[in-house]
């Protein structure tokens, strides 16, 4: 019995005891919110002589008193405002709205509840706990109503106010990054971030020094900035939910471009992993982005293989280099557990010294803006043409309407 009470014991501290595992960042936060009830209305219209409200209103409500509606909980959307810090604000995480006001003599018209206003980050999903989207808030100030107030009482529904909407919400942060940095541990991700940009990453030689997604700022001689973001925690396997699983990887969905790191002599978790080559890594890595979402595959993307200082990571990368060209015939051999179905194709791909080489950092920092100068003309044309067609129909549908007279 001791035994089996140690055992037990000993597992369930394991299973607690990964540091990277507990430390506190919050993309998910799950809140309750209820809109207020209606207040009841007035049933009998037989109004005091001494009423105070005009004849008008009097008229108008001559079939009983309405109650006052029920606040909304309505989320508005802060720029610099943390999952945490709305935790710690209202650690019980309840938003119940006040509830109307009922009809009197006096007030036959029931004051209205006042809406319930919680600041959210910017970037945040709202999902109720049956999997409905109630939107997203993007923008600064942003407004969603995650609960309405129930209608006050009024000759229809009996002159009983009706109870707001109540359900759990979810709150899904996924940040707003120009550039999804990812790889896996100890590829030089913080490293590289920190070389690039002003972020501040930890930065040690064991795999998961970076427990949250590190956002850096890329910034140009011409005031241009960009944003990158690290994306930490995955692993082989990560869509068997080993290490953090997929955590962070919902924050690639809204980047432009994603860049894969990888380092030259390739990645081993721990000794009881198999070691892995910079061409595995590589199918890993798109393994585990196709696992998650197969969309994120279609993603513009560059590789930068890094290390390249390294004794031998010349020779090495002359014997990958031709196998980068045609991943799809390079992958070919290797069983399908591990092999993606789709081939994200590079449109770049660097070898750099994150560490040893400013001027590789260079590089790699005026590609990146680069393409995506290159993807906002795109898009920008393809807005235009969408435009265009949009103007003709609006326009022939004016004049079929309206004939040009000449
Ligand atoms: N020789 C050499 N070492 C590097 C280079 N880039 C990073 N390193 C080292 O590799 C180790 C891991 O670097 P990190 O930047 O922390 O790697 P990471 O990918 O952010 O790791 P996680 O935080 O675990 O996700 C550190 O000891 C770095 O100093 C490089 O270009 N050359």
């Amino acid at each position: 019995m001791v035994k089996l009470s140690t055992v037990i014991l000993s597992e369930i501290k394991q299973k607690t005891t990964r540091r990277y595992l507990r430390e506190g960042f919050k993309d998910t936060l799950r809140i309750f919110v209820q809109g207020g009830a209606g207040g009841n209305g007035l049933p009998k219209y037989v109004l005091k002589a001494s009423c105070s409200c005009s004849a008008n209103i009097r008229n108008s409500f001559r079939f009983g008193g309405v109650g006052g509606k029920g606040a909304n909980v309505v989320a508005v959307a802060k720029e610099n405002l943390t999952l945490e810090q709305v935790y710690k604000a209202n650690r019980s995480k309840r938003y119940i709205a006040a509830s109307g006001r009922h009809s009197t003599h006096n007030f036959i018209l029931g004051t209205p509840g006042e809406d319930l206003k919680v600041e959210v980050p910017v970037g945040v999903t709202l999902v109720t706990d049956f999997g409905k989207k109630l939107g997203e808030l993007n923008e600064e100030n942003e407004e969603l109503v995650l609960a309405k107030g129930g209608p006050g009482g009024h000759p229809k529904n009996g002159f009983l106010g009706v109870k707001g909407e109540a359900y759990p919400v979810k709150l899904d942060l996924k940040l707003i990054a120009d550039i999804g940095l990812v790889g896996f541990p100890n590829a030089g991700k913080s490293t590289l971030l920190k070389a690039i940009s002003h972020a501040k990453p930890r930065i040690a030689a064991y795999p998961f020094t970076t427990v949250r997604p590190n956002i850096g700022i890329l910034s140009y001689k011409d005031l241009r900035q960009i944003s990158m973001a690290d994306l930490p925690g995955l692993i082989e396997g990560a869509h068997k939910n080993k290490g953090m699983g997929h955590q962070f990887l919902k924050h690639v969905e809204r980047t432009k471009l994603l860049l894969m790191i990888v380092d030259i002599n390739g990645f081993q978790l721990s000794p009881q992993y198999p070691h892995r080559s910079c061409l595995e890594t590589i199918m890993l890595l798109i393994k585990e982005l196709e696992m998650y979402n197969a969309e994120l595959v279609k993603k513009p993307s560059i590789l930068v293989i890094n290390k390249m200082d390294t004794e031998g990571s010349i020779q090495r990368f002359e014997e990958v280099k031709d196998k980068l060209k045609n991943l799809k015939e390079s992958f070919k051999d290797y069983p399908s557990e591990i092999r993606p179905e789709n081939i994200l194709k590079f449109c770049d791909i660097i070898p750099v010294s994150a560490k040893e080489r400013p001027a590789d950092v260079e590089y790699v920092k005026n590609r990146l803006r680069n393409l995506l100068d290159v993807l906002a003309e795109l898009e920008q044309q393809e807005q235009l043409k969408a435009n265009s067609g949009l103007y003709q129909e609006i326009r022939q549908k004016i004049s079929e309407k309206q004939p040009i007279r000449v």
